[in-house]
């Protein structure tokens, strides 16, 4: 079934919503990363030029700007990177690739000069790109660990190494609270715009998808139906006399009968199936996988269970018409239609029933 399809049902599980929320992280920080990888790349360069000019190094200048080349590929891999998983390795490929740099660098230390480790700087720089809590455990312990080969073999006392992981300690909490931060509001805009996306898709009254919306992902479902070469059917629905019950009993009785309406027809439905509120009292149910008459089982399975609820002047009743889609790719349009004039059929034909299109 089609990811845009399944993302609309309202019992989503936490995995889809964990999925999706990584994928909006993704698309959202994507740029931000790139960008931060390129500006990584040219402050190793300038750090590199900086550092042979004020003090000399046995590795030449060439050798440690020649990891300028990775650091720029694995930027420019990054730019149209959105799939969450990979975005994070690229950026951990970026530390590591920096935490070489920085034991290049500081490769021949003396040590009564004091040791400036670029590498505090990173796990600041970065806090805000990591998507999950795996990728930014392992990048701090990268940031942590990576020095510690220049740290251990090189000239460096004791007193600069316990300063290092003092100020190390100080980088990798700044970084947490600054993730933590923008995690929060991160989710919380993610949270508003899935809301916001909810309410310009559903019907407010019955909760079930509105007419463009219902099309949308009735075209996309009908694309993988074709595609597995399945049936498929379509019903149309409309409430009986229901300006009879405005009318009578007001607006309020009519909205409940909509709502009591909308709850028979998500308790009849397969998981599958979509449903969606056409315009006034007609509603629409796309039926993957099934053909005519297993449909027009559904169907009445549907219109006896909208009998069961009661107006205040006696069952509510429906008129259904049902429509197969034809195997040579028929569109949401012509299928929806062929459904309506069947609809129409069973309401001249005294309402409460279910009539059949006949196929295209
Ligand atoms: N209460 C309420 N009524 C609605 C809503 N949307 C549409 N209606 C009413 O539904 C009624 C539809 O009336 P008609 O199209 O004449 O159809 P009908 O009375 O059901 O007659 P048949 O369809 O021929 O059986 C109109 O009175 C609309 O005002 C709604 O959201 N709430």
């Amino acid at each position: 079934m089609h990811y845009l399809f399944a993302e609309h049902r309202h019992h989503a599980s936490d995995a889809d919503q964990r999925r999706e929320y990584r994928h909006y992280l993704a698309r959202q920080m994507g740029p931000m990363i790139h960008a931060l990888m390129l500006m990584a790349a040219l402050a190793y360069g300038v750090g590199v030029v900086a550092s042979a000019l004020i003090r000399s190094s046995p590795l030449p200048v060439l050798l440690r700007l020649a990891l300028l080349l990775p650091l720029l590929l694995v930027a420019m891999a990054t730019r149209h990177v959105r799939r969450p998983r990979t975005l994070s390795l690229l950026a951990l490929l970026c530390v590591l690739l920096l935490e070489i740099g920085i034991n290049l660098n500081s490769f021949g230390h003396v040590p009564e000069q004091p040791l400036v480790m670029p590498g505090l700087l990173l796990p600041v720089a970065s806090s805000v790109i990591w998507l999950g809590r795996w990728d930014f455990a392992a990048a701090m312990a990268m940031c942590a660990l990576g020095p510690l080969p220049v740290l251990l073999l090189g000239n460096t006392d004791d007193v600069q190494i316990f300063q290092y992981f003092v100020y190390m300690a100080i980088a990798i909490s700044l970084s947490a609270v600054l993730r933590a931060f923008m995690a929060r509001t991160l989710f919380a805009q993610f949270r508003l715009e899935q809301q916001l996306r909810e309410q310009a898709y559903t019907d407010g009254l019955t909760g079930l998808l509105l007419r463009n919306r219902f099309l949308e992902l009735a075209r996309l479902a009908l694309d993988d139906i074709h595609r597995q070469q399945k049936p498929a059917c379509m019903l149309f629905l409309d409430a009986d006399h229901f300006k009879q019950l405005n009318d009578d009993y007001g607006h309020a009785a009519g909205d409940a009968a909509l709502i009591a309406l909308a709850t028979a027809m998500r308790g009849q439905m397969r998981p599958n199936d979509l449903i969606g509120r056409i315009g006034g009292e007609e509603f629409a149910i796309l039926l993957p996988g099934l053909d005519l008459e297993l449909a027009g089982q559904r169907a009445e399975q549907l219109r006896v269970a909208v009998r069961a609820i009661l107006r205040p002047d006696g069952p509510l009743t429906v008129s259904i018409g049902v429509a197969e889609c034809d195997q040579a790719g028929e569109n949401i349009g012509s299928l929806l239609a062929r459904a309506d004039q069947a609809m129409r059929q069973a309401k001249r034909g005294g309402r409460d029933r279910i009539v059949s299109a006949p196929g295209c």
